[in-house]
């Protein structure tokens, strides 16, 4: 995590919330119920699936994203028209084919050279003034700029206007880029960048083209409509439109100021001062750093790219329809890596997938450009598209969630201009390198190996690629013990507790079930037969196994306490969970013990979501947040109906608060815990409680054994330990104990 040093920490994300407009984010993928999660009619449960439809309605359902989202696509929509009636304009504007050439080059120079000088500065500006205002005021100078451009009719005001929007939309860019973090949840910001990426570079050109063709088709029912008018002013007054609609619905998004719009900054640094510490920021903190260079490097091996295509293009002997198909190919990539790179990657950590997505990149490169076929070209360049893909949305989401909101704008400002930067120099210097090569062929014995000038470029670009992937990686990756092969392998497994394993912790095993279940029977012969086959086992349990959890346990199951609100009851829950993360499982994970607990999450989404009503995408984003993100690796879910159940508890001892419950709550306590159960097959093991309590030790035996096989675990010397009592020792290296490999188990 990155600490800005001299700056406080980053406020909560949520805003405040307008009347009954949902915007405090929901948790991924579990349906927005107020209803407890059952199966749907097909039997199929509801709850659990996280994919990316899920994850993107979920992000889309807090409002200001939404609304900003919109604009944002507007005007991208817009820019993109914009772009291809000035390229139209100026071509128009003059006559010859080389002069055509220069005004389509000017123009796409112009566009790119404010960055380099005004990039740092706009960051500074959105990081010390408001960004709503900011955002509104360049938004309706763009919109005076671009409307500017039919009515004066000039090549040289088209250049002039083109150089004066390029350069306000660089104080917008950061100023959105360094807002959006803080209207979503951490964890909602990669989908939120796909989402925008996806819009930014797949549907709005895709969207623009189309319209530019129709307004350009000559006997189209614009010609009827408006005879008079010039079918490409109309896309510039179109594209004008499109920003003054931006500036007024962003003017309405208060949130996008945050705490910025109390007022003038207090701070006392200087524009310059705070100019500065954007770059010794950026230059400091090696996670920026990594970025930094991984991305500048990786847009210049991209500039080379794009300048050498054509010539690659011919020298597959394709011309113009391979070059078209290359660049198409190139988009497909992107468009796979973004949309499907983090599901791929799960829980791999984005500063490690950064890093190795730009050397998958480049070793595409290196290997594409020794390639002579067609479609291996093409396969290549997909692929290489793909590994791009990732790293830029990982790259991008990084700069999010990792950079506080202080230096946001600057830190996304530097990025810009180094890319931009990168990308002009790559296409002025590449053509001349091309040149000088020149083009010989060496005879390798099998045959003649073409050496040309495109090829060394590329082959060139591909190892730079490789270069700054390796220096981001090593940048961004200090102090992970976890090597990287089985980083990467456990993670495309997805196999969690090979994963903690890694990182040298425990098994964690959780039993679920209703009252009367059998479950604290279970837990604790499941802890004295692990303990007898020489492991170091610890049974524990929810809620009150700590201090101060005892004391939230007596006031959630005191009958006399009638009045806890369902909020209040989940939250103590939470709040008993928290500590019990915090002082008894991780530590005892930590110290790779088998950690067996009587009740975990499940049981709040169980009981506080479906029995209590609450909405389980509460419920779960209450526990996630308390657990710090620990879910079990195997959860042992002990089912009976609740009138057996019940009558077992009573045999035991007077009913609880939660006990006297009725029957209808006991039923969807059930009903949920199946549910959870079906949605994660692999994660739990679902046994008919009503079963002897002898054949449920056995089948729970069988299947502990199969998990924790060939594991390094904490194991006891001999069997001269019968400890049993561990649920009150103290969490450290048990004094005699050992890591090594599980003993051969015997269940
Ligand atoms: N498989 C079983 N069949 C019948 N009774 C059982 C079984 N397992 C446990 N019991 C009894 O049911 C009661 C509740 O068991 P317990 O393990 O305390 O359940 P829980 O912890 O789930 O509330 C106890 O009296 C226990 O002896
Ligand atoms: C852990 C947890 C328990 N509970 C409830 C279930 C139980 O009725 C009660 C106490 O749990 P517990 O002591 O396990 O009771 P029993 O062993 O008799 O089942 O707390 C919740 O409602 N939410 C939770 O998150």
């Amino acid at each position: 995590m990155i600490q800005s040093d001299p700056t406080p920490p980053v406020p909560p994300r949520d805003e405040p919330a307008a009347p009954g407009e949902r915007t405090t984010p929901p948790a991924d993928g579990l349906p927005p119920a107020s209803t407890p999660v059952l199966p749907d009619a097909g039997g199929h449960p509801r709850v659990g699936q996280v994919g990316l439809a899920a994850k993107l309605r979920a992000v889309l359902r807090v409002r200001d994203f939404r609304r900003l989202w919109l604009s944002m696509s507007l005007s991208s929509f817009g820019d993109w028209l914009g772009l291809l009636a000035i390229t139209a304009t100026a071509t128009s504007l003059v006559d010859g084919f080389a002069a055509a050439n220069f005004a389509l080059g000017g123009v796409l120079l112009f566009r790119l050279l404010p960055a380099i000088v005004l990039g740092p500065l706009a960051g500074a500006f959105a990081d010390r003034f408001d960004r709503r205002k900011t955002m509104v005021v360049t938004d309706i100078i763009r919109f005076a700029l671009f409307a500017s451009i039919p009515i004066v009719d000039e090549l040289v005001w088209l250049f002039v206007a083109q150089f004066l929007i390029e350069a306000f939309s660089l104080f917008w860019i950061p100023a959105k880029d360094a807002a959006v973090p803080n209207m979503l949840r951490k964890d909602q910001l990669e989908p939120a960048n796909q989402l925008s990426l996806v819009t930014t570079y797949g549907l709005t050109p895709v969207l623009a083209a189309i319209v530019f063709a129709v307004l350009n088709s000559s006997d189209g029912w614009l010609q009827t409509w408006l005879p008079d008018v010039d079918q490409v002013d109309v896309a510039l007054y179109l594209n004008a439109l499109t920003f003054l609609v931006a500036a007024a619905v962003i003017w309405r998004l208060p949130s996008i100021s945050g705490r910025r719009a109390s007022g003038p900054d207090a701070r006392p640094e200087s524009f310059l001062g705070s100019l500065r510490r954007g770059f010794s920021f950026a230059g400091h903190t090696p996670l920026v750093r990594g970025l930094v260079v991984g991305i500048t490097g990786a847009f210049a091996a991209a500039g080379v790219i794009i300048a050498t295509g054509q010539a690659y293009a011919n020298a597959l002997g394709g011309g113009d329809a391979a070059y078209g198909l290359l660049f198409g190919a190139v988009f497909i990539g992107l468009g796979l890596g973004i949309a499907l790179g983090p599901s791929v990657a799960h829980d791999l950590a984005r500063e490690r997938i950064f890093g190795i997505a730009i050397v998958g990149a480049g070793l595409m490169v290196v290997v594409m450009s020794w390639t002579s076929t067609l479609w291996v070209a093409l396969l290549l360049v997909v692929l290489m598209g793909f590994f791009a893909g990732i790293a830029y949305l990982a790259g991008f989401t990084l700069l999010g969630t990792e950079v506080q909101d202080e230096v946001r704008g600057r830190t996304f400002a530097i990025v810009q201009s180094l890319v931009r930067a990168a990308l002009i120099l790559s296409l002025a210097v590449v053509p001349f390198g091309v040149g000088l090569i020149g083009r010989h062929s060496i005879d390798v014995g099998v045959g003649t190996l073409p050496v040309t000038g495109e090829r060394i470029m590329l082959l060139a670009a591909g190892l730079l690629a490789v270069g700054v992937g390796v220096l981001a990686y090593r940048q961004m990756d200090d102090g992970r013990p976890v090597p990287l092969l089985a980083d990467v392998l456990t993670a495309l497994r997805r196999d969690t507790t090979a994963r903690r394993r890694l990182a040298g912790g425990g098994v964690f095993i959780a039993f679920e079930g209703g009252e009367g279940a059998g479950k604290s029977t279970q837990v604790k012969r499941l802890q004295e037969w692990l303990t007898n086959e020489g492991l170091v086992a610890r049974s524990t349990f929810e809620p009150g196994a700590t201090p101060s959890g005892a004391g939230i346990r007596a006031i959630l199951l005191d009958r006399a306490h009638t009045a806890i609100a369902p909020r209040s009851e989940a939250l103590l829950y939470a709040a008993d969970r928290a500590q019990h993360v915090h002082d008894v499982l991780r530590p005892a994970l930590d110290a790779g013990e088998v950690v067996i607990t009587d009740r975990f999450v499940d049981s709040s989404l169980a009981y506080q979501g479906a029995g209590r009503t609450i909405p389980l995408d509460d419920v779960r984003m209450l526990s996630r947040w308390a657990t710090g993100g620990l879910e079990p690796d195997l959860t042992v879910l002990l089912d009976l109906p609740p009138e057996t159940g019940l009558a077992r508890a009573r045999g035991r001892s007077v009913a609880d608060r939660m006990e006297s419950e009725s029957l209808e709550f006991h039923q969807r306590v059930r009903q949920t815990f199946r549910a959870l159960a079906e949605s994660d097959p692999d994660r739990y093991l679902v046994l008919d409680a009503t079963s002897s309590a002898d054949e449920l030790a056995a089948a729970i035996r069988v299947r502990v054994a199969g998990l924790l096989s060939g594991l390094p675990l904490q194991t006891l010397p001999q069997r001269d330990t019968e400890d049993t009592q561990q649920r009150t020792t103290p969490v450290h290296r048990h004094p005699h104990a050992q890591t090594g490999s599980t003993p051969q188990l015997h269940p």
